[in-house]
């Protein structure tokens, strides 16, 4: 028996008689209705998933008009019930009519029990589909819609900033693939979010894929998807990202990273538009926007035979270099200003001001992890401090010259090593809140837990 509510509606009582007899072993409940006057009412206190509904309701009027017109009421009140109609006259022209009207199936009377029975079964999977699908796509705009509103504001007046903000504007709306190049923590993940919300596609998905966190042996799978048994651990089949994008963005973070083999197979699928899930053999149409940021020197991969060539092309229509945090001059005071207010409110310590001198010695510095390792010093402070202001001594930096950059990057290493392992304890492993906490991906996050040993 199938689970489902079938209203029957014909004005003669012997066909409503036959055919709930006939459906009632078949579905859940069955209705009849012999007046189509109390249809709507009807409809209004109860609840069906399938009307089978007559063609013809006036005696000696065949036109199949009534019929019509009930439909385009039911459909009007719910669109997505399933309306099957029945007529005695094989009138194809009314059959499609009905169906361009929004009808799931036509009937000729006298029917055919069996098929009868197979139609409405099908009209009702065909009615679960639809629910089905409505409410993946509604659970998709939300989350989407969510995932947007998370993102942060992009703050910053600098001219440099300026500059690039100006490209952001004009490049957002094409669908153009965007190379963005950049230090660590510059906002490079912030910048494709704000490219994103800004495009035609902001209400699809934006998603992230951090190639410095995926393995050779997981690099398809989770780009293009996997079939049950396509591998050992494959126990169900999953869509890949491309797909889960489709309609929107995806931002391959970290591109520098990917291996040779890699590189190769990611071009093949920007070239041809199309991926096969693995252990599949249907080619799939993808269509996203495709945004990839790195910090590494990607020119110089191509001359050093590390990277390709054609894939460079392939993602680099357009590029976008983000400036420095120690080339934006102005910038460093407002961004404090900014996390001093968000993490003074998350502390619980709203009156929390900087001190005279404090933003000078912050605008001194030269800032080798960029926005991120500032963020990560305010809110260090915030939390330590127990003044009313925060004073220039409870920043310790190590004054450094611009030739010691590369070692400031070992010290930005142990510093990043230090806050991930303090948030650990914080928040006793909990990787979610890890994450949201410092600001990353979670695969990023296990990234940085695997390469520091944590
Ligand atoms: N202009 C900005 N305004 C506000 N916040 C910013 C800005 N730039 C960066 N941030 C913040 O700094 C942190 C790091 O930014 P993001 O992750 O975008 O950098 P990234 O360049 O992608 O870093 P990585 O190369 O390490 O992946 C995030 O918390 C982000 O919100």
């Amino acid at each position: 028996m199938s689970i489902g509510r079938v209203l029957i509606v014909d004005d003669h009582k012997r066909v409503l008689t036959a055919l709930q007899i006939l459906l009632q072993d078949e579905f859940e409940e069955v209705q009849t209705l012999s007046n189509p006057n109390s249809l709507l009412s009807t409809l209004a206190t109860n609840q069906y998933d399938i009307i089978l509904l007559d063609m013809n309701f006036s005696a000696g009027v065949n036109t199949g008009n009534e019929g019509l017109f009930w439909l385009k009421k039911i459909l009007d009140k719910d669109t997505d019930l399933a309306v099957v109609l029945m007529t005695a006259y094989g009138d194809v022209e009314l059959a499609v009519k009905a169906i361009k009207v929004g009808a799931s199936d036509f009937i000729l009377k006298p029917w055919d029990n069996n098929k009868l029975v197979s139609t409405l079964k099908t009209a009702l999977e065909l009615r679960r589909s639809k629910q089905k699908i409505i409410q993946l796509e509604n659970e998709k705009a939300g989350l989407a819609r969510e995932m947007n509103q998370a993102s942060t504001q992009m703050i910053g007046r600098s001219k440099p900033m300026l500059e690039m903000l100006r490209i952001v504007e004009k490049v957002a709306s094409t669908d153009a693939n965007i190379l963005i190049l950049g230090e660590h923590g510059t906002g490079k993940e912030l910048i494709a979010r704000e490219l994103h919300q800004k495009s035609e596609r902001c209400n699809g998905i934006f998603i992230t894929v951090d190639m410095g966190a995926i393995t050779e042996s997981l690099f398809e799978s989770e780009l293009f998807g996997h079939v049950k048994g396509a591998f050992t651990d494959a126990r169900e089949s999953r869509i890949g990202r491309f797909e889960i994008a489709s309609g929107g963005t995806l931002f391959l973070d970290e591109i520098g990273n990917l291996s040779m083999p890699m590189q190769a197979k990611l071009l093949g699928a920007l070239q041809t538009h199309k991926i096969i899930r693995l252990g599949d053999n249907q080619v799939r149409d993808i269509d996203i926007r495709l945004i990839c940021a790195t910090n590494k020197n990607l020119v110089q991969m191509v001359v050093d035979g590390e990277f390709r060539e054609d894939l460079l092309y392939r993602i680099n229509t357009i590029q976008i270099d983000v400036p420095e945090l120690r080339y934006r001059n102005g910038d460093v005071a407002v961004l404090a200003e900014y996390y001093l207010r968000k993490y003074a409110a998350k502390y619980n310590k709203e009156n929390l001001r900087f001190a005279k001198n404090t933003i000078d010695k912050l605008m001194g510095y030269s800032w080798p992890g960029n926005v991120r390792e500032l963020q990560h010093t305010i809110e260090k402070a915030v939390i330590l401090t127990d003044n009313p202001e925060l004073l220039a001594e409870e920043f310790l930096f190590k004054e450094r010259r611009i030739n010691e950059i590369k070692n400031e990057a070992v010290s930005f290493e142990e510093m990043e090593k230090q806050l991930i392992g303090s948030s650990m304890d914080r928040h006793k492993g909990n990787m979610s809140h890890i994450a949201k906490e410092l600001g990353v991906t979670r695969p990023t996050l296990y990234h940085k837990i695997k390469k520091y040993d944590l």
